[in-house]
């Protein structure tokens, strides 16, 4: 075995077999480009208020970027090839992580803070609140809240969506997942709103910052659940939703949940279900009002498929126009901008060193932007994922409204669901129209909605 020794100024550089490990080289790589901000908060700010921040990193440094956002040096990195390259070294070279914010109000028991075998058990036993047979014994209810909600929007004429379909998709989430019904109008809903509040923030933990009342409330609501589980155990036979599932739910080794990560993992789950499915509904019908002509085609495909009982799965699968419109929804106004993983061991990328330690951000937003799967992106085209069209197989994780790899949404077919159900009970039964004078500008953290949060008229079909 030969062995090279090269003293350059302060290290030893050792090398085995000849294979010469270019050590030298690797450090000439460079950072990407972009800059830090200022001392401390970096450029929190800007990421979390100035809705044109990811684009204009990219016109002004291209796909690959250095920035420094809640406290970390963080590079962002573009592309369905960028994406596939973290999605796929997941554990290797890169594993999840979160702001400091949202870890710590999410808590250190939830599956979406856990790395490695202990979260792919997690996630398998998660699941099976999500299986098929799950998720059709859920359609009944959904549909039921979906209508009522329908019917009392139907009755003010003119409102402001954005907040009642957080009610709404809060109360689908309850209801479904821990059969708490009406949760909207309960202590439950505001402890969350407030909760909600401080999980993008800068973690300084005092009486009146975001974070502080967030981390008073998460205290409170883990209560509240605690005192639903254990009411639950009490009770004979458990109830068919998810709750019920999980605690009935058993690891490869034959173990339950705790009541501890019960907790973290319901709060999870509520918080997944609400936020990002609230933007999605919110921008259903927002695109609508500004597509009529596309709307006018997804009410003819309701009217042909003529639902006078039940909505069922059959039906659901039959809706293959709306489909197509649900899926443009999520790739031209994506509910989550994108997610955060810490780098466990350096790397090179597309010719930029990677450093351990920092975090890298891979981009959904500006993914759905990539002009060679999806030409002329700015436009709402529900055509490009057509039978003919399928933007979202053209290329390994070029359409990722989800995520991808082994973090991908655990709720993805949930949220469809939910997604098609109130699409179709709505189209049936109103028509709706923006109001004047208001802004329609997104309001991007943590979940795109309108600034003024939509105002409508809406009227009976
Ligand atoms: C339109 C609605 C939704 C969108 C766009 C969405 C999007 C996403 C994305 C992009 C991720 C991956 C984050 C990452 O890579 O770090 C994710 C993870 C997750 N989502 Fe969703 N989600 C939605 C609805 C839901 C629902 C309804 C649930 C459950 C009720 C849910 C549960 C989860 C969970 C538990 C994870 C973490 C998975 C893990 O870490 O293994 N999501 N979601």
């Amino acid at each position: 075995m030969l062995i090279f020794f090269f003293y350059n100024k302060s290290k030893l550089i050792y090398n085995f077999d000849q294979k010469m490990t270019n050590i030298e080289s690797q450090k000439s790589v460079s950072l990407p480009p972009g800059e830090t901000g200022l001392p401390f908060i970096g450029e929190t700010l800007s990421f979390l208020f100035d809705p044109d921040f990811a684009k204009k990193k990219k016109s002004k440094y291209g796909q690959i970027y250095k920035t420094n956002i809640f406290g970390n040096d963080t590079v962002t990195m573009i592309g369905a090839e960028a994406n596939q390259f973290l999605f796929r070294n997941e554990n290797k070279y890169v594993v999840s992580t979160w702001p400091k914010s949202t870890r710590v109000l999410l808590g250190k028991l939830s599956l979406a803070v856990k790395d490695g075998n202990f979260h792919t058990s997690r996630r398998k036993l998660l699941a099976q609140a999500f299986q098929p047979r799950a998720l059709n014994s859920y359609i009944p209810k959904m549909t039921e809240i979906t209508q009522q909600y329908v019917e009392k929007w139907l009755q003010t004429k003119e409102l402001t969506w954005y907040p009642e379909l957080r009610k709404y998709t809060f109360d689908v989430a309850c209801s479904l997942l821990i059969s708490i019904d009406n949760a909207s109008q309960t202590k439950l809903a505001s402890d969350f709103e407030t909760w909600c509040q401080g999980l993008f923030t800068l973690p300084i933990n005092l009486p009146w910052t975001n974070f502080g009342k967030a981390l008073k409330c998460r205290a409170k609501l883990l209560q509240e659940i605690e005192t639903i589980i254990i009411n639950r155990q009490q009770q004979p036979k458990h109830q068919n939703d998810a709750l019920g599932i999980l605690l009935e739910a058993k690891d490869e080794e034959g173990n339950s949940l705790t009541i501890e990560e019960l907790k973290d993992q319901i709060l999870l789950l509520l918080f997944a279900g609400h936020e990002t499915l609230t933007s999605s509904l919110s921008s259903f019908v927002l695109l609508m009002a500004q597509h009529p002509n596309i709307l006018e085609k997804v009410r003819t495909e309701q009217e042909n498929l003529n639902i006078t009982e039940d909505i069922t799965s059959e039906k659901l699968k039959e809706m293959t126009y709306l489909e197509e419109v649900l899926k443009e929804v999520l790739r031209f106004i994506p509910p989550v901008g994108g997610g955060f993983r810490k780098v466990i061991e350096e790397f090179e990328f597309q010719g930029y060193r990677i450093p351990k330690d920092w975090t890298v951000q891979y981009q959904i937003a500006q993914t759905h932007k990539e002009s060679d799967i999806f030409p002329d992106y700015q436009t709402f085209d529900p055509e490009r994922f057509s039978p003919e069209n399928m933007a979202d197989k053209q290329k390994n994780f070029g359409y990722i409204p989800f995520g991808g790899g082994l973090r991908e949404c655990l709720g993805k077919e949930f949220a469809r669901l939910e997604m098609k159900i109130f699409a179709s009970v709505l189209v049936h039964n109103c028509h709706w129209q923006l109001l004047p004078d208001q802004d329609l500008e997104m309001i991007t953290i943590p979940s795109p909605r309108p600034r003024d949060g939509l105002k409508v008229k809406i009227t009976e079909v």
